[in-house]
Parts: structure tokens; sequence; C-alpha cells
């Protein structure tokens, strides 16, 4: 018989009670991220929810990865992280560096003893992670004589060994060819209640994401349910097009989209700049 797939064996972490659904998670006012003079994100307020599924898009450089490494340092004691840059340890083992994922949920001496001779617990638990993100290398091999698509699965059996409810995806598919890409998609939304996702990957954001959050030269300009876009949109959101308005609006066809509402009973957290 084979093995469970990782989605149903994480279900377990991921189960929100109803009334939790849709609460605020956090909630960034007047953002600002600077990088010496250059202003990388600058946002007014933006809201993530918990059980919400949100896809975050725009051009190269625009911000998105300043965003989400933000937002997961907020968010970071309940939030797994899979990074554009990944992060991973060269000359460690596929183990290894899935195993260092979650160093912070158990005592040194239990990670210092699994990093010398792994256990059998941890040992199946990972090996279950790659049989479900379709990595047929041995865990015993280093990272470093990897493919791009395999470490990035390395990279984002890390994040799934965490277990956390909240997943927070940097590009996370990029480097695997398409239909893989949806299928670990596939895979990732089903193990976590709540995901928000760097994409450049239109169709995905479409078709699997609840919300679309868009920006531009650090702006929030698009924020809205996903069943209200269409590729067409998303295509001339990416240009520079008259479709997106000073104001922050999107328009769509001959109607302007409006950008989701915020709830008003959210605490905004203080006015952030941070500087670098
Ligand atoms: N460490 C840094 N030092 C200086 N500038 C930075 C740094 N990180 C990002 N920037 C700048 O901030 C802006 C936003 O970068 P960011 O990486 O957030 O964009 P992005 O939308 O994620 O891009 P991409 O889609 O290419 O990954 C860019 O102009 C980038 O050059």
């Amino acid at each position: 018989m084979g093995k469970p797939k990782l989605a149903k064996q994480m279900s377990i972490h991921s189960k929100l009670a109803h009334s939790e659904l849709n609460r605020p998670m956090l909630t960034l006012n007047q953002l600002v991220i600077q990088f010496e003079d250059k202003t990388a994100v600058s946002i007014d307020k933006l809201s993530f929810h918990h059980g919400e599924k949100t896809a975050i898009i725009g051009r190269s450089g625009c911000g998105k990865s300043t965003l989400i490494n933000h937002v997961f340092e907020q968010l970071k004691p309940t939030a797994a992280l899979c990074s554009q840059r990944q992060g991973l340890v060269e000359n460690l083992s596929v183990f290894h560096n899935i195993f260092m994922g979650a160093l912070n949920q158990h005592s040194w001496i239990y990670n210092l003893a699994n990093l010398v001779s792994p256990f059998k617990g941890p040992r199946q638990a990972i090996q279950q992670i790659a049989d479900s993100l379709e990595l047929d290398c041995p865990l015993s091999q280093p990272v470093s004589s990897l493919s791009g698509g395999q470490r990035q699965r390395v990279a984002l059996g890390r994040a799934l060994y965490q277990r956390q409810a909240l997943f927070i995806g940097d590009e996370a598919f990029s480097a695997l060819d398409p239909v893989m890409g949806q299928r670990l998609l596939t895979q990732v939304l089903a193990s976590h209640e709540t995901v928000i996702m760097v994409l450049h990957d239109m169709d995905m954001a479409l078709t699997h994401f609840d919300r679309v959050i868009g920006l531009r030269e650090g702006k929030k300009v698009l924020d809205i349910d996903a069943k209200y876009l269409d590729l067409n949109t998303l295509e001339a959101f990416y240009q520079n097009s008259s479709d997106t308005d000073t104001a922050g609006g999107v328009n769509v066809g001959d109607k302007r989209v409006n950008e989701k509402s915020e709830s008003p009973q959210i605490e905004p957290l203080n006015s952030v700049v941070k500087r670098y």
C-alpha cells in the first residue's frame, strides 16, 4: 500500500474552528520599507485573514518579496516560509536541510542527536514528505548535487516539515515543470488553512486562490476576490496600461473592480517605517 499523501497527513495541523475562519490575522497600516533612498514598499492598509488563500502578483522588482518577508517577520511563530532564496545548506543532505525547518520546535539535544544520526521517527516523516514532493533522490544526498527543481522541493519540504497553519511562499514553484507545480501547489493549499503566496503564474493565481493582491512600484493597486478577475485583466495589469488608475483601482472591461473592503473591526498595527 502506498504512503499517505502529505495533504492528508498534515490536515490535522491545519484545522481551524469555523469561528476562526476569516478572522483578521494581520493588519498592516501605513507600512513603508526603504532600502537606502529607495522605497520598496509603501502601503496604506493591508489585512490578511485566517483561512484565506491569497496570491500576491506584480512585475519584477515591485516589492513582493520585501512585503512577504515583512509579513513573515510579523507572523513568524505560526508561519512557515518558503523563500525565493531558499537558504539551503549546500553540503548538508536532503534530510538535514528538511529537518532544520523545525529546529526551534525541539530541544537542542534532540536536534543534535538527529543531526548526527537521524531517529526513525523524523526519518520516516521526512521520507514521507520527500515522497509526496516526488523527490526521488536518497535523503542522504547533499543538496549541492541536486537540480534546481529538486532544490526547490527540498526548500518546500523544509517549510512543510514545520507543520504550521500558515504557509508563506515566494515563487515556491518557479523551478518546477507546470504539471508538477500545479500538483504541489494543490498539496500545499490542501495542507495549510491559510496561504499567502507570491506568484508569477497568472493561471495559478486565478484558479487556486481566493484573493489576489497586485503591487506596482511598492504600492497596492489591486486587492480583490479572484472570482472577479480573468486572465486578460491580469495580463493588462502586468503591462503599464491605463487599466490601473492612480487612485489604485483596476478596471475590468468597462467596469471598475472594487478593492476588497477591509473589515472595520480590524485593529491596525502602528505605522511601520523600516529603513535598511
Ligand atoms: N537588500 C536590498 N538592498 C537594496 N535594495 C533592495 C534589497 N532588496 C530589495 N531591494 C529593492 O527593492 C525593490 C523591491 O524588491 P523585491 O525583491 O521586493 O521585488 P519583487 O517584486 O519580489 O521582485 P521579483 O519578482 O524580481 O522577485 C527592488 O527595487 C529591489 O532592487
